[in-house]
């Protein structure tokens, strides 16, 4: 359970968690710089979709409602990873962190992710209508190489079928944690969990390893739309 940060002004506030702006491999760095790619990309406009990564013990998140191409490092919020503590919150302005901040949690708890990254791709979603069913299968695609066994393990083959399974979308993001948590432990080896006519959950060992998957995740929804919309076949050789 995920309270809102906390309202007790003698409550330690750990400002110095996001003071690394020029350090590109810093959270508080890369968490606006990719909002920033990923919104060119479409899978964070609207302010919905986003990013968290984990430094150590400690998560970062970005705050919920905002646009996501305009967080500032003052804006993160840094909770812990184990009993999810406030560690540091943003005081400029009233915010709340991310909605899918149990969603995030789920990818560190199950799968020991170093980054979870949420995306309202419109490949995803049209994939989740063109395939009507609980999974997701494209196979014979270079792409797929660039996909991890479980989003942290081994990388997977060319001779791999990839299996996402999909759940259905609920009206709060938040109650999609028990959904995302039964499809993880259903698919141990699945990278991803698409969300019916919302987008992606994916992850990786850390941020630019979750980053490289979410880009191969969006680039075979791509083609695999475009394979349905042909006529073709996705698993398999059939032309
Ligand atoms: C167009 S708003 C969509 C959001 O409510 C939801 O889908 C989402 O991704 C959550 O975003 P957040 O702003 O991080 O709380
Ligand atoms: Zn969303």
């Amino acid at each position: 359970m995920i309270l809102a940060p906390p309202t007790d002004p003698n409550h330690p506030n750990d400002h110095t968690l996001v003071e690394h702006h020029d350090d590109p491999t810093h959270p508080a760095y890369l968490i606006p710089e990719l909002c920033r790619g990923f919104y060119t990309l479409g899978w964070v406009t609207g302010t919905g979709g986003g990013i968290s990564i984990r430094k150590g013990e400690n998560v970062y998140l970005a705050p919920s409602g905002v646009q996501k191409e305009k967080i500032e490092p003052r804006d993160l919020f840094v909770l812990t990873l184990k009993e999810r503590d406030f560690l540091r919150w943003p005081v400029h302005k009233p915010l709340k962190q991310s909605a899918c901040t149990p969603l995030f949690y789920n990818a560190y708890d199950l799968r020991n992710a170093g980054a979870c990254i949420h995306t309202h791709s419109q490949h995803a979603v049209m994939a989740t209508l063109l395939w009507p069913g609980s999974e997701f299968r494209i196979s014979h695609q270079e792409m797929i190489k660039g996909m991890r066994r479980g989003g942290t393990g081994t990388a997977m083959s060319y001779l791999d079928t990839l299996v996402i399974p999909i759940i259905e979308n609920t009206p709060d993001e938040e109650d999609l944690r028990e959904g995302l948590e039964e499809a993880m432990r259903k698919y141990p080896d699945a990278p991803a969990v698409l969300v019916r006519r919302h987008g992606t959950y994916s992850w990786g060992p850390d941020a630019e390893r979750a980053k490289g998957q979410a880009e191969c995740l969006d680039y075979l929804l791509e083609v695999a739309v475009k394979m349905k919309l042909a006529g073709m076949e996705t698993v398999g050789l059939q032309q």
